[in-house]
């Protein structure tokens, strides 16, 4: 980590031309249109948000843009998964266009990981690729979906299936918003923190194990947290940025966790992004143990934290039921790391040993998934 202390951090992402730091701290949001004026100076802003960010936290950011003489528009979506449609996709392009903003302006999504993602994919198609800068507000958007690059929307057949990858210039993390989000949401977010143990960090793990009410509570380990997870990510993007290799394992959890998002129909009330990754990552673990990769005793520690934390671990938890175990395949099977037809899944030797494992067969999923079902 570049700099760090106990109330604030900064992370570099390396990429070359398009490098940028994640600036991690409290009243961020304050400082935002100044950090902004430093960076890009003279431009001009459109900010999409969400309804709820937009009661909390909108006017915070407009004052700071305007006291740093940026000229910002603000276009607020519905709050929510569905929200990463084609539909509002066009609301927000519109917005943009509406705005007359040009290709060397930003986009600021101020909100969660949806807004971002559709606010980011919108910056990426707009004059074919504006500029903008990431001021995320929830915890999952915070330590993951704000940096890398990924943008885009679900379609009816699966999550994120159109986008592109299109870098952030800055990522802003004001991490007293946080104080204004859900204890489900924050709790959500932090299935995406535990993540970043389960790949390659066992010492992040065990340290969450023993940190994770402080986590919740706030304060110095809250900051120490997102900023392990935003250098945990960014090591991982400036590897391989275009998901070549390596960045697949920030996948964990998620070929399943996005089978079930799109099985539920991305409605929010029964499932949000963060839940469906717990359960995921659960199920990973288990997958592995019923493949021999790894111990029984890892599969239940894992389910062990992630349920401490109140978090859902099983298929059972999804309220509403599930479809079986053959439509959560065909879900599967429009998973973006599908190759040549075949299957791809992050699964584990243990704690902090995950790997990309291809060609796992369907058959071997069909049996695991039936048996998940019946739990
Ligand atoms: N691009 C990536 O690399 C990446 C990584 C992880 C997740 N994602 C995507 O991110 C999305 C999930 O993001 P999310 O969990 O942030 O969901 P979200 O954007 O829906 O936000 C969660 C909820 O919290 C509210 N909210 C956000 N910040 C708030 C605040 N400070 N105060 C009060 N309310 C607040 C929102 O209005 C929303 O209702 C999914 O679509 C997922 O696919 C993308
Ligand atoms: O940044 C990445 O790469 C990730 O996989 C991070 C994930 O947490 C995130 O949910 C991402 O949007 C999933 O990407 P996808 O390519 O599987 O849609
Ligand atoms: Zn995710």
């Amino acid at each position: 980590m570049n700099d760090v202390n106990a109330a604030s951090a900064k992370v570099h992402v390396s990429l070359g031309a398009r490098s940028y730091d994640i600036l991690i701290g409290p009243d961020l949001l304050r400082r935002a249109g100044a950090e902004i004026a430093r960076r890009l100076p003279g431009v001009r802003a459109a900010i999409v948000t969400d309804a709820n960010v937009a009661e909390n936290h909108l006017a915070t950011l407009q004052g700071s843009l305007a006291d740093a003489g940026i000229e910002a528009t603000a276009i607020t979506v519905a709050p929510g998964e569905r929200s990463k449609s084609f539909a509002t996709l066009e609301e927000v392009v519109s917005g943009i266009l509406d705005a007359r903003l040009e290709r060397g302006d930003i986009v600021i999504p101020l909100g969660g990981g949806v807004v971002g993602d559709l606010a980011g994919f919108a910056s990426g198609i707009v004059r074919r690729g504006m500029h903008f800068v990431q001021a995320p507000t929830s915890l999952l958007a915070q330590v993951d979906s704000s940096v890398g690059g990924k943008t885009g929307i679900n379609t009816a057949h699966g999550k994120n299936l159109v986008g592109v990858f299109h870098q952030p210039q800055l990522v802003i993390a004001d991490t007293a918003v946080l104080d204004t989000l859900s204890p489900r949401e924050f709790r959500a977010g932090y299935a995406e923190v535990a993540k970043y143990g389960l790949i390659d960090r066992p010492e992040f793990f065990a340290w969450l194990e023993k940190n994770w009410q402080a986590v919740f509570a706030g304060g110095s380990e809250r900051v120490e947290a997102i900023a392990q997870s935003c250098q945990a990510k960014a090591d991982v993007v400036a590897r391989d940025e275009l998901e070549k290799g390596d960045r697949a394992l920030l996948n964990l959890g998620h070929t399943f966790g996005h089978a079930l998002e799109a099985a539920t129909g991305y409605d929010s009330a029964r499932l949000v992004h963060g839940e469906g990754v717990a359960i995921g990552m659960a199920l990973a673990h288990r997958f592995s143990t019923q493949l021999n990769l790894a111990s029984p005793d890892d599969a239940e520690r894992v389910e062990a934290h992630l349920a401490a934390v109140g978090l859902p671990t099983r298929l059972s938890d999804v309220p509403g039921g599930l479809p079986g175990a053959e439509q959560l395949l065909t879900y599967i099977a429009q998973d973006k790391k599908v190759s040549r037809g075949a299957l791809t899944f992050i699964l584990t030797r243990g704690v902090g040993q995950s790997f990309v494992a291809k060609d796992v067969p369907t058959s071997q999923v069909l049996s695991f998934l039936e048996g998940a079902l019946s739990q």
